[in-house]
């Protein structure tokens, strides 16, 4: 389904409810650019490392469809546990596991209340962005410690510039990608204000403090397009 969220005069704040899960797929794919190339990244970096039997969590894994394509991926089999605290997110992707025939935990959870146990890679895809400062960096170190020697930690944020100009170039860059991708101004606009105190990017140096300091000894940046990066932690 096409998403039609932002056409209309909106006064609250972004959530993800019935209405954003009912189009989020759509809704991903026409926001995040290079969505799909970076998925598939997440997919063959978590490959290169998982062994039969491993543990995955998927941290806001909205629709599931990281897992289920880990999974189509593979013909090993792992243990596969996604988490949201979206009920309307966790509908839908109770349905696509369903269709596709994959077998993946999923639990309707805050992810602070999670211990990750016996886990091999943890996934965060776009989800880190939404915990607030503070509890991001108390979580990023739960999930260090819980991580099972040479675990893998691979993420993707949304990313602010720490120079003004060209922070500002970013967000027109972004904005030009919004259009092509059939957003009017009004819709760009009507999102960026819903997002506003929602999503709170950091740097791309401060990310990579995050991890450092929450004990991983490497962490590189696998992808990036201006604004949307991706990462790789890893735990020796
Ligand atoms: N505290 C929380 N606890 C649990 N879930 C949460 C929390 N906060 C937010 N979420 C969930 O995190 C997901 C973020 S979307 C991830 C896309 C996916 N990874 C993908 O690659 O397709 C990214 C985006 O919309 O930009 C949503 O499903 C929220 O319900
Ligand atoms: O930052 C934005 O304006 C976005 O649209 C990113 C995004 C994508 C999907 C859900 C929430 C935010």
């Amino acid at each position: 389904m096409t998403d039609k969220v932002f056409e209309k005069s909106i006064k609250k704040q972004f959530e993800f409810d019935e209405e954003v899960a009912s189009v989020f797929d759509d809704m991903l794919n026409r926001s995040v650019p290079f969505y799909k190339e970076m998925q598939r990244l997440t997919i063959n970096f978590a490959l290169n490392y998982l062994e039969e039997n491993d543990t995955v969590y998927d941290l806001g894994c909205s629709t599931a469809s990281t897992l289920i394509e880990l999974a189509k991926h593979s013909s090993k089999k792992f243990d596969l546990i996604g988490i949201d605290n979206s009920s309307a997110m966790l509908a839908r992707a109770e349905n696509k596991c369903k269709a596709f025939g994959v077998d993946i935990k999923l639990l309707n959870e805050d992810l602070h209340n999670i211990d990750y146990e016996n886990a091999k890679l943890v996934i965060s895809n776009y989800t880190l962005q939404f915990i607030r400062p503070l509890q991001r960096e108390k979580l990023v170190k739960k999930i260090y410690e819980n991580l099972e020697e040479n675990g893998i930690f691979i993420f993707s944020e949304k990313v602010i510039s720490s120079d003004k100009v060209l922070g500002k170039q970013y967000i027109d860059e972004y904005y030009e990608f919004k259009k092509t991708q059939g957003y009017s101004e009004f819709e760009i606009a009507q999102k960026r204000e819903a997002l506003e105190n929602v999503l709170i990017p950091y740097t791309d140096e401060e990310n990579k403090k995050m991890i450092l300091d929450a004990g991983f000894s490497h962490c590189e940046t696998l992808f990036k397009w201006v604004n949307f990066a991706t990462f790789i932690a890893i735990k020796k």
